[in-house]
């Protein structure tokens, strides 16, 4: 018995991920040193220990001093460091302090003005003609950017470069995350030989589960892959069964039109339910997703290229949102078309280019390739220009959503 067919616009797809994405229970959680939690997902927040700044901080070098005063002469009373604090009676009227960029701004004084900005005058320093003094200037003062007890990182973000810089700034040495998803890679197709075997002229290397582990070990979960799967009910049913013993599923393979493409069928034997059958795009358009024994599963497309579009548009958010993420959309950006490009309408294409990253003006240009079967092309791209369902012709010039790899 075969799966009913359901087949989505790619935004009703990605609707129906976000949906179930965000309906994951809380995965356990473990504790780790702050560096190890690179790319890790936090599951209790970061709270700040302390206002930050922890006292008025000066942000240039320069005078300390009341922005009222600072049209006449001032008398300089001592100097203060990053790391002092000025133990010395408040400013009065005319008085400013030499002060280092990152130190407490003395009591009396309102701003800070830089030391390129004044001229010495006779026992003191002066403001270069021209020049005026605000209150506030060049001083961030205590708790402006949080105040003690506040939320910095709320769990469910993941921990980048920033977000350690952040933690380890509120005294976390170690962070609570939670613990990384177990997910199944399982190739199927009799075509396929291992990597490392000498294949027949009419074999194929199994590269799919070698992009699927890299790309979810990329996501921060835990690869589990399993050997191939052959094209037979019995042998896939328990491969399947074993895969299903993961928090998450990801096949390849045998989900198209084909006699043997057998996946759904084991599938519904399984008593699964399918959340669609097929998504109005290309590559990937036979890509499945449903829920089988209480776990959700991936059929994605075999074709190499499909099985990463696929992977990146649906799998990747679900990962995510197993990892107990918040944020689990795929990665898009907006650049500008290097030369025209034609398609059919009907599908929504994601095709190989290059991103040639700029500060102003990216522009992207596609890769020549044969189809989703082109691994070669493919790893010569660095993202997929989107070209929406109902153009057939963009300009260059036009501006593209272009999916990140
Ligand atoms: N009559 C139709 N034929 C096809 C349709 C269709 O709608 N009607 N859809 C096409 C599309 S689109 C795709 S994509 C493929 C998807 O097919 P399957 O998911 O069933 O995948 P297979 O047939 O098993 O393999 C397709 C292709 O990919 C190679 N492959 C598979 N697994 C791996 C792997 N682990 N590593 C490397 N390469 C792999 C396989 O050898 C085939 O060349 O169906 C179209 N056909
Ligand atoms: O849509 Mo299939 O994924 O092209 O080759």
């Amino acid at each position: 018995m075969n799966a009913p067919v359901k087949v989505l616009s790619y935004v009703q797809a990605a609707e129906a991920i976000g949906a179930h994405a965000a309906g994951r229970p809380r995965p356990g959680t473990e504790k780790v040193g702050l560096l190890d939690a690179q790319g890790r997902v936090l599951a209790a927040g970061v709270v700040a220990d302390r206002d930050q700044p922890p006292f008025d901080r000066s942000t240039r070098d320069g005078f300390a001093c009341r922005a009222e005063d600072a049209g006449g002469a001032l008398r300089v009373m001592g100097t203060v460091r990053a790391g002092e604090v000025w133990h010395v009676d408040p400013l009065g009227a005319g008085e400013a302090v030499e002060i280092m960029t990152g130190a407490p701004v003395p009591a009396g004084a309102d701003c800070v003005v830089m030391v390129e900005h004044v001229v010495e005058c006779g026992a003191g320093i002066e403001l270069q003609v021209g020049r005026m003094a605000r209150r506030g200037e060049n001083i961030v003062p205590r708790g402006a950017e949080a105040a003690k007890g506040g939320v910095i990182l709320a769990a469910g973000v993941r921990m980048t470069a920033t977000q350690i810089a952040a933690a380890a700034a509120c005294g976390y040495a170690e962070v609570e995350v939670f613990q990384r998803p177990r997910v199944a890679v399982l190739a199927t197709g009799d075509e396929l030989v291992q990597v490392a075997d000498a294949p027949l002229p009419h074999q194929i290397r199994n590269s799919n589960s070698y992009s699927l582990a890299a790309m979810v070990a990329a996501a921060g979960a835990e690869a589990v892959v399993l050997p191939v799967a052959r094209d037979e009910r019995g042998s896939l049913e328990t491969s399947i069964r074993e895969a299903l013993e993961c928090d998450l599923v990801l096949m390849s393979g045998g989900v198209s039109m084909g006699k043997y493409d057998l996946v759904e069928e084991v599938l519904t034997g399984l008593g699964a339910e399918f959340f669609f059958t097929g998504v109005e795009i290309q590559p990937g358009r036979p890509a499945v997703f449903g829920r089988a024994m209480g776990k959700y599963f991936f059929g994605l497309p075999g074709n190499p290229v499909s099985t990463m579009v696929t992977f990146l548009l649906f799998a990747e958010p679900m990962i995510r949102g197993t990892a107990g993420e918040s944020e689990t959309s795929p990665r898009f950006a907006q650049a500008t078309l290097a030369e025209p490009v034609k398609v059919k309408t009907g599908l929504r294409r994601f095709l190989p280019a290059v991103l040639e990253s700029a500060v102003e003006g990216s522009r992207v240009k596609l890769v020549a390739w044969q189809g989703s079967g082109d691994l070669a092309a493919t790893a010569r791209a660095n993202c997929f220009a989107v070209v929406p369902p109902e153009r057939e012709a963009l300009a260059a010039g036009e501006v593209v959503s272009v999916l990140l790899a």
